[in-house]
């Protein structure tokens, strides 16, 4: 699957990442840390919407660039922060992405209705994104993401703006995918999905250790 090699990552003279060295197996790992510490930096690095100063990010034994393409047909990504078209439907915008990844239309439409139903937004989705609450936006981030079968799931806090009933259904869902997929996750719901966590990583000075 994913693995990290003495991955680096520096911003001008600031260094984020220092030496990472981590396989991402199929299950869930979890990622804690103050914040600043580089959580959302390292997804970006695992969703290879970044590159790495120093090191590898290898995909399935090939290393990026090489790797890129086949790991983003792989690749569900829910960025923390993301410029939504208010203009659309959220059902429009989940089609716009499932096109993207080439999926096909018709069975990516009642997946993205099943998704929708499972995080409580189902009642929404043909209702234009421009009146959605940040909460609302979050779920429809996350649904996007896992449409198809992605082998591999970056989730920037999907869970940030729910109340906890709301973020207990995304919870359930990412755990169900965490069974088939590499599932790396930041999450205010750490502490509960632990137990159902192959790891739980804390980012912190530069380092990812287990926590
Ligand atoms: N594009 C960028 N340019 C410059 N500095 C950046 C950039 N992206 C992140 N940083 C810096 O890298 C550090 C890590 O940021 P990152 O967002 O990865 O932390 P985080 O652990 O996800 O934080 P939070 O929990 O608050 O979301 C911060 O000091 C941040 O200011």
């Amino acid at each position: 699957m994913l693995a990290l090699d003495q991955v680096r990552k520096s911003y001008g003279r600031k260094c984020v990442l220092d030496g990472v060295t981590i396989d991402f197996p199929i299950g869930l790992t979890l990622l804690t840390g103050p914040s600043g510490a580089g959580k959302s930096t390292l997804l970006r690095l695992v969703a290879s919407a970044e590159r790495p100063s120093a090191g590898r990010v290898i995909w399935d034994g090939t290393p990026l660039p090489a790797g890129r393409a086949a790991l983003r047909r792989s690749l569900g990504y829910a960025p923390q922060a993301v410029d939504l078209p208010d203009d659309l439907s959220a059902r429009a915008f989940a089609m716009h992405m499932a096109a993207l990844k080439g999926l096909d239309l018709a069975a990516a439409d009642a997946q993205f209705a099943g998704i929708a139903e499972a995080i409580g937004l189902g009642a929404d989705i043909g209702n234009r994104i421009g009146t959605y609450s940040g909460g609302m936006r979050r779920r429809l981030i996350f649904a996007q993401a896992l449409l198809g079968a992605p082998r591999l799931l970056a989730l920037d806090e999907p869970t940030a703006e729910l109340d906890r009933e709301t973020a207990r259904l995304l919870g359930a869902l990412v755990v169900e995918r965490a069974r088939t997929a590499a599932v790396v996750m930041t999450t205010h719901l750490a502490d509960e999905l632990a137990p159902h966590a192959a790891a739980v990583l804390r980012v912190e000075g530069g380092r990812v250790q287990p926590a």
